[in-house]
Order: structure tokens, then sequence, then C-alpha cells
């Protein structure tokens, strides 16, 4: 702890180095920041109550067009003083000190502690380290969680030169205490290029810290522990990742057995064969050998057919595409969520579970409803944790089902549509009136039409978002796992 005092503006006070405040032209020109007098009133006076965080003064590069100023904060104390280099702006820097990552003392007491893992590391063949269970875990069984050494915010890597990143990537490692820098350098990289850059590069997980923003901040992260996964397309284990501690939680998705290697999957396992085998070939350097990968020709087709039904019958159902029948929806979210079971897709078949929960109540049947509310809850709290999309709606459908967006949603769409009929025959009748007559008949109608107009446009705009957010959600995720 170096009883360092963080400013708005991303320079830092040290009290242990009484002169240092970083200039932002120094910052800029030289990566590297001189010191100014502290105890000038003007910068006393910016002081916030930021003390004791940052380890090192911040070191900056800006942007070719000047308008973007990044820098790198390292925090010592951080989770346990396991410490974490953070890559980013200086008002995201600051935001990041008022989570409760940094401000609640308790929001690290199981995280990154492991007195008896139900794993062991091991070396095996042609996969390098691996993490092999030594006892059953079962289905929602935590395995661990742990905070990110290094953060780096996304733009960094298309705004910048790697000759202008990459020192600073170096120094957000080498800045760490001595545990953490270990950890990090022991891991494996596979591009074979700087070691900083390939072992951040081979390990590093996409997340958001605030995805609610108007513009999305991505972050890449890489927690040294979970980067020991190796990877299946069907995966035994999953993780996710709480923005507010700033921790990434794995836990089985299914029975583990003692000797069995955990898993987890680098990319979206919905997925046909050639896209896997595709991106994990460039984007990690081998050739899965998983068995859904290497399955027989005739399987290998099957399962591809099953994933191109499962993503078009996932699509229309998320669009709330309109149905001849609304009871239709019912039979192809049940269809959907076999298609999941079928493929052995145990994280994200929440997704299906929780469409399946639409559907029946879009109709009325509420124990059908909540029968998979409950299961997408369960596997949902395991895909994307208890702020996850599917889990937070499947709750409130849980609190009260009648009161829920979906309830009765086909129906109500079904009556509108009849509606839209009805008044289409009647426009149909009123022609060839008398003029005279039919203007205030006419001028009450497009009233109607009016009102009717807004209902129904609220109606879709409802459902634009919600495909909108699902989308995203979707697009989210593949960067997730890319
Ligand atoms: C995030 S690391 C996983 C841990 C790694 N095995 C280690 O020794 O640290 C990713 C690298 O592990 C290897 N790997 C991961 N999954 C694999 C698999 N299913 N088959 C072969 N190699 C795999 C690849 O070399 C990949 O680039």
């Amino acid at each position: 702890d170096s009883g360092a005092a963080f400013l708005q503006d991303g320079s830092a006070l040290y009290s242990s180095d009484p002169v240092s405040l970083t200039t932002d032209a120094n910052c800029v020109e030289n990566g590297n920041c001189d010191a100014l007098d502290i105890n000038s009133d003007h910068l006393s006076s910016t002081l916030t109550n930021y003390a004791k965080d940052w380890a090192h003064p911040p070191k900056c590069i800006q942007s070719q067009n000047g308008t973007d100023k990044y820098c790198l904060y390292t925090h010592h104390a951080f989770a346990n003083s396991r410490g974490i280099s953070i890559f980013t702006t200086p008002d995201k820097a600051a935001r990041l000190l008022e989570l409760p990552a940094f401000t609640d003392e308790t929001a690290h007491t199981k995280v990154n502690s492991e007195p008896d893992p139900p794993y062991e590391a091991r070396s095996l063949p042609g996969r390098g380290i691996g993490l092999i269970a030594n006892r059953t875990l079962h289905k929602g069984d935590h395995i661990f969680s742990n905070t990110p050494v290094i953060m780096v915010e996304e733009w960094i890597f298309s705004e910048f030169e790697e000759a202008q990143r990459l020192p600073l990537q170096e120094a957000a490692i080498l800045q760490l205490p001595k545990g953490a820098h270990d950890k990090f350098m022991a891991l494996h990289g596979h591009f074979g290029t700087n070691p900083y850059d390939d072992n951040f590069n081979t390990n590093a997980f996409a997340i958001e810290i605030w995805p609610n923003d108007e513009d999305e901040t991505a972050y890449n992260v890489v927690m040294p522990e979970i980067s020991r996964l190796n990877h299946d397309c069907r995966p035994n284990a999953h993780y996710y990742f709480d923005p507010h501690t700033l921790t990434h939680h794995v836990h089985a998705l299914r029975t583990i057995y003692p000797g069995e290697e955990l898993t987890i999957s680098y990319i979206d396992p919905a997925q046909a064969l050639v896209t896997r085998t595709t991106a994990l070939k460039t984007s990690w350097g081998f050739d899965c050998a998983c068995s859904s990968c290497t399955a027989p020709p005739p399987h290998a087709a099957a399962s591809d057919a099953r994933i191109a039904q499962l993503l078009a019958l996932q699509n229309s159902l998320e669009d709330h595409a309109p149905l001849t029948n609304p009871g239709d929806g019912v039979g192809a979210a049940e269809l959907l969520v076999s298609l999941y079971k079928q493929e052995r897709i145990e994280g994200p078949v929440c997704e299906a579970y929780s469409l399946a929960a639409h559907e029946y109540a879009s109709v009325g049947d509420e124990w059908s409803a909540v029968k998979y509310a409950r299961l997408a809850v369960e596997s949902g709290l395991l895909y994307a944790g208890p702020d996850g999309d599917d889990v937070v709606d499947m709750q409130e459908l849980l609190a009260d089902p009648k009161a829920h967006w979906s309830w009765r949603f086909r129906e109500r769409k079904g009556a509108e549509s009849d509606e839209e009929d009805e008044e289409a025959d009647e426009d149909e009748d009123e022609e060839g009136a008398d003029e005279v007559e039919k203007m205030p008949v006419e001028a009450e109608k497009e009233n109607e039409e009016g009102k009717e107009g807004q209902f129904e446009g609220a109606a879709k705009l409802m459902q634009r978002l919600e495909s909108e957010r699902q989308r995203l959600k979707r697009k989210e995720r593949a960067l997730d796992e890319l």
C-alpha cells in the first residue's frame, strides 16, 4: 500500500513519494510521468477521497486523434493483496474504484483462496497443463472464484499500434505483486510472440463492467487459475463474471467424476463443426479432439443439422415471430429444449428454458411456465450468474406469473390481429358512403386507429427491444467466447 491518492483527472499523488504527480504531456509524449509539486493548493483541492489506491504513477498513451487517453494503473492491495493492473481511461479508472470490488472489504472473502481445491493440475499429452477433478462434483458445485490480475480496455487493441501499447502491457505485469506476476508469466502462450502479449492473448476473457452504458466498454481480463482450463465443445464447467466484485466464478454444469478433466468452452458451442474447429485452430492453435468434433461423419452431420434447427428456432422464438396457431410456440420451445439436450449443450440451455417459460405463459399455462422458469434459473445461475438477463426475467415470472410481460402474450397478439382484420372489413364497408355523412364517422375512426396504433406500436417496440436485447446478448456471448 503506497498511500497514493487518486485524482479525477487520472493523475496520482503518493504520500510515500511526496512530489510525484503525473503530467499529461509527459505521460503522452514519453510514456512515463514526471513529478509535480504535491503541495500546490490547486492540486490539493482536486484530491478526492480515493486515498491509498494506485501503487505506481500512472503511465499514459494518447490516441492518434488526440482525443482518448489511456493509462496504466496498478493496485497492490486489491483482492486480499493479490493486486491488479488496469489499462483504461482515467475516468473509467475512477469509476472502477467506486465498485464494491474496491470499496467493500468483504467482497473477496472466499475469492483467490483454495484451501482444498477439488482438482489437481496435471500435464496432459497434447494439451499442456489441465485440471483433473479429484472428487465427484455435482451440477452447480462451485469450483473456484478469482479476480483478474490484468484488465485491458478492448479499444486499446484497435486504437494503438503494438509498439505503443506493448510497453504498458509489460509494465502492467511487472508492476504486479510477485505472486500475481509469477502466475501470469507461467501461463501458456501459443503464438510464440512477446510473452506479455502472448500470455495475454492466449488466456484473456472478454467482460463488460457497465452493460447498461450507452457506449459499451469491454475489457479483456486474465485470471491465471481459470486459464488452466482446457477447451471442450461440450464442457462440464462454465463461468460468469460478476462486474461488481470483478470476480470470475466457475461452477460444474453436470456431474463430474474423479479423474475427469474439468473443461470450459472457449467459443459459442452452438456452431457448426467446421466453424468451431476453425475458430479454435485460429485463435488457440489446436485441433479440437473433443467427442463432438471427432464424431463419425453421419453423427457429425446430424449434429450440424440439429444446431442449424436450434439456431433457427431460437431466433424465431426470440423475435416472437407470428404463429398460425398461438399454441405452436410451446411445441417449438419444447423442440428447442430437446435440441439443446440432444447436443449436450448444458450452459446456454437456460435460454431455451426461458423461451419455453415465455411460450407457456403466453398461452396461460402457469404450471409449465413455472417449471421452465425454475429450470432457467437453475442453469442460468451457472451460466450468467444472479444478474444474468434470463435469471432476472425468470425470477420476475416466478414472483407473479400472471403479472409477467409474457402472460397470455400470444393470445393478446391473436386478439389484436382479429381486431385489425375486423377494422379492415369495416373500412371496406364504409367506402362509397356519402362524404358529408362519412366525415364524423371517419374522424372518430381515425381517433380509434390513432389509439390502436399507439398500443400496437408499443407492443411492437417492446418486441423489438426484447429481440434486440437477445441479439446483443448473443453478440456479447460470442465476443466473450472469442
Ligand atoms: C487457456 S490455455 C489452457 C491451459 C493450457 N493447457 C496450459 O498449459 O496452460 C489454452 C491453450 O491450451 C491448449 N488447449 C486448450 N484446450 C485444448 C484442447 N481441447 N486440446 C488441445 N489443446 C488444448 C492450447 O494450446 C491452447 O492454446
